[in-house]
């Protein structure tokens, strides 16, 4: 675990060079065809413990993700049982600039509010909105994208995504289910001597993502909270079960932030 955070600061040093917020990231440590029918409401679900992430069970048909795995096939990554991982910045392919097309719709097409900016958002406690306007109706939504293929047993430790990334953090899952977990920043800060066990369990919130499931993290579950998908032995438990585990594929599209 691990290994493909690391890749990433790599090439994201070779992209931008090296900064200082990369060093604290590492110390931290869809395809809408036209399938979309017209006034087809998307059910959101908020995660209660943590502001600003939201769920998406069924963002995606069985046909949707099985399309969506083709145009990654197509794109011949991920030939070798050694890649793991594909990033594309800037110009997306065709099929993932629809993939952000259709969060933008499952966003608008929410049973919660679409027009709330992060401030509004913020004032009062008033959260409920899956992404605020101001990141949903940014230019471009997204522009960049990264696909992770995970073999069983596989997974990736608890981060923060990188400063370099605007708030607004949309991850597809596909083929098969997993459990990721949400640790409050100051959890990790803290000196555990002075928690008990039960303590640490009850503050790592377990969510379940299903293939064909979008979850967004925006304001604290995306600046305060490190996910992590531990797939060892024992970390994968959902309502008492542990999950049986299949390859996994997931897409995550962010925005690079703009460089003065
Ligand atoms: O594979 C996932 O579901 C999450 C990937 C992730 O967190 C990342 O690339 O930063
Ligand atoms: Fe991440």
């Amino acid at each position: 675990m691990g290994e493909k955070l690391d890749d990433e600061v790599e090439i994201l040093k070779q992209v931008f060079g090296d900064s200082s917020e990369d060093e604290d990231f590492i110390d931290e440590t869809v395809t809408t065809d036209s399938s979309f029918e017209l006034g087809h409401i998307h059910k959101w679900e908020q995660v209660k413990q943590i502001k600003g992430l939201w769920l998406c069970r069924f963002f995606l048909s069985p046909q949707q993700q099985s399309s969506l795995l083709s145009a990654i096939r197509n794109e011949g990554w991920f030939m070798e049982a050694s890649e793991n991982q594909a990033m594309r910045f800037g110009n997306l392919p065709t099929w993932a600039v629809e993939l952000s097309d259709s969060v933008y719709e499952a966003v608008l097409s929410s049973n919660h509010k679409t027009d709330t900016s992060i401030a509004d958002c913020y004032n009062g406690d008033k959260i409920d909105c899956p992404l605020p306007s101001d990141i949903l109706w940014r230019e471009p939504l997204f522009d960049q994208m990264i696909a992770n293929v995970y073999q069983p047993g596989e997974g990736i430790c608890a981060h923060v995504d990188l400063m370099r990334f605007e708030d607004g953090i949309a991850i597809v899952s596909l083929e098969s289910p997993c459990v990721m977990h949400f640790t409050h920043v100051d959890e990790s800060s803290c000196d555990p001597s002075i928690k008990g066990e039960g303590i640490l369990s009850a503050l790592k919130v377990p969510v379940y993502l299903n293939p064909g499931s979008l979850v967004i993290l925006w304001g604290e579950a995306r600046y305060l909270w490190k996910h992590e998908i531990n797939r060892k032995p024992g970390f994968q438990i959902w309502e008492g079960q542990e999950l049986s585990q299949g390859r996994r594929t997931s897409i995550t599209l962010r925005k690079l932030c703009h460089v003065e």
